[in-house]
């Protein structure tokens, strides 16, 4: 096949100034500082944030604020001017949010690929020369080729555009650390010299951080469904140990010892199989209910069943942890006071989407409990907003069972029980003030552990009774 020279990459535009978008190019800026990188958004406040003085960015991520301190003004800009920003550019992320359908064909399951769409109808709009469109958004399978559809029908004469898919593999909470030092970075391009050429433009951009061995360059499709798989083994990860963990509960085994014990196996490995209270975050339950979508698609009902039942037992866990509560507290909670530690879906993230943190309220409002809610991080205006759409109960009526705390102590007083929902560091610090709590409390006192990381024994020297998830000498 003949070879086409590479673009060399001068500017690029991110579309989408989230949390996706946000930390993978303010790391480009940082990493590539002969790049000039504009990340651009719709949403006026989300950029305001971005630009503010104080530094005070739209999402809490470790080590994000010291990158965009040292790149912003210099090559990387936040902006509205989206048309602007695409004209400029050589090489454009579509980085926008894919969430689950709401309504229509695929309802509850199927990608609403509407963002990406109209992200790409107008950079066929107003693009005044060629550009090479990068997919970073999670999306099904064969989404370039109707992005290609899209942008071949409705761009100006003497404008090409290369598709490429570049999925990102980052986590919340250690975004930056991830950027900074990917396992791989994959990029499907089309088996074409054009598809070549645009792989290799944008894999120069990698190069300058991350090691040639680690960029990946496969198909298009390949790699639109390795993002949708990676997300489904990890997935399924936690579902086996969470379904393992009900197992140990009712046997005495440990699953913190049978989750070493396995994963010691290096066909197996250790990673990801801490039981929990269930997987939250935007993207593991929306990208398996894609692929569920995906299966049924192609008449692969045993394939769609197979992969559901990761989200169902994700369900049933959390559920679970809740009825463990109740049924602790002598079948009740009506009146009694909860202590609920952690909102976000995970440590070191203000993010709640799809928070077992949600299920879990939710289900104590519905017992008739008083919920009283701390989290480092997570705003309390984004707590009401959570609570008030899964309950469906406006504020003023929900604010008769469910407080917001600045500080931890102050959830303690009365309460009955504390439930540890998400792994924040504070919880499991041995500085932690659980004689000030055990004080403040009725008794018996209880703590629920969700995420196995208190200290049991020196909580039961204190007086406490423990139960935490996956460990059968509760109490
Ligand atoms: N959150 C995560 O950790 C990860 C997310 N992903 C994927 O990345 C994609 C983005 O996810 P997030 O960054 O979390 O979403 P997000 O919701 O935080 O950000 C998306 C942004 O795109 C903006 N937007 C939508 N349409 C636009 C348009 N036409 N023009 C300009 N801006 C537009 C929205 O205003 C929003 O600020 C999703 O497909 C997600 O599945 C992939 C890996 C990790
Ligand atoms: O596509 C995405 O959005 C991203 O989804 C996950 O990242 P993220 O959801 O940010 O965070 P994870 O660390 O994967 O945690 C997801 C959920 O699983 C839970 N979890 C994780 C690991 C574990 O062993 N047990 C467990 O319950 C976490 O507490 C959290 O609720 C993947 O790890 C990323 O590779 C991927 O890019």
């Amino acid at each position: 096949m003949a070879s086409v020279p590479h673009t060399e990459i001068k500017r690029i535009c991110c579309i989408g100034a989230g949390y996706v978008g946000g930390p993978t190019c303010s790391v480009i800026a940082l990493k590539c500082p002969h790049i000039i990188v504009t990340i651009v958004d719709l949403n006026p406040a989300r950029i305001a944030a971005w630009n503010s003085e104080d530094f005070a960015l739209p999402i809490y991520e470790p080590g994000l604020e010291d990158v965009v301190r040292q790149t912003r003004g210099r090559n990387l800009f936040f902006s509205t001017e989206v048309d602007k920003a695409v004209q400029e550019a050589d090489l454009i992320f579509v980085s926008v949010n894919t969430p689950t359908k709401t309504s229509g064909v695929g309802a509850g399951y199927a990608a609403d690929l509407n963002y990406v769409e109209s992200a790409t109808r107008h950079i066929a709009q107003v693009a005044t020369s060629s550009k090479i469109v990068v997919e970073k958004s999670t999306v099904p399978c064969r989404t370039a080729s109707s992005m290609r559809t899209i942008l071949e029908s409705n761009s100006r004469p003497g404008c090409h555009f290369d598709i490429l898919s570049n999925p990102e593999f980052l986590a919340e909470g250690t975004a930056i650390a991830d950027l900074y030092n990917p396992d791989r970075v994959l990029i499907g391009a089309l088996d074409t010299p054009e598809g070549a050429a645009a792989c290799a433009a944008l894999s120069s951009v990698y190069a300058n951080w991350v090691p040639k061995e680690r960029i990946l360059n496969v198909g298009l499709w390949s790699s639109e469904l390795s993002k949708l798989a990676a997300n489904a083994l990890l997935a399924q990860r936690i579902s086996s140990i969470n379904a393992l963990s009900a197992i140990c509960e009712t046997t005495g085994a440990d699953v913190r010892e049978v989750a070493h014990a396995v994963g010691l196996d290096s066909r197996i490995g250790s990673k990801f199989l801490r039981a929990s209270v269930g997987f939250g975050g935007s993207c593991f339950q929306k990208d398996i209910l894609n692929l569920v979508y995906l299966s049924e698609s192609l008449h692969l009902p045993e394939v769609a069943k197979y992969w559901r039942s990761v989200v169902d037992m994700n369900e049933w866990q959390k559920l679970r942890f809740a009825k463990t509560v109740v049924d602790n507290l002598f079948g009740t909670i009506t009146n009694k006071r909860i202590a609920v530690l952690g909102f976000a879906f995970k440590a070191d993230t203000g993010d709640t989407r799809e928070s077992p943190a949600i299920t879990l309220v939710k289900s104590f409002v519905a017992e008739r409990a008083k919920v009283a809610v701390y989290d480092p991080q997570v705003s309390h205006d984004q707590i009401w907003m959570d609570m008030q759409s899964a309950c469906s109960t406006p504020k003023q009526e929900l604010s008769k069972q469910l407080t917001l705390h600045t500080d931890a102590q102050s959830t303690f007083a009365g309460a009955s029980a504390i439930v540890v929902v998400t792994e924040w560091a504070e919880f499991a610090s041995p500085n932690f003030d659980w004689e000030g709590a055990f004080a403040a409390m009725t008794k018996p006192a209880f703590v629920f552990d969700g995420r196995g990381i208190v200290n049991g024994a020196r909580l039961r020297e204190i007086g406490f009774k423990v139960v935490t998830i996956g460990r059968g000498e509760n109490l």
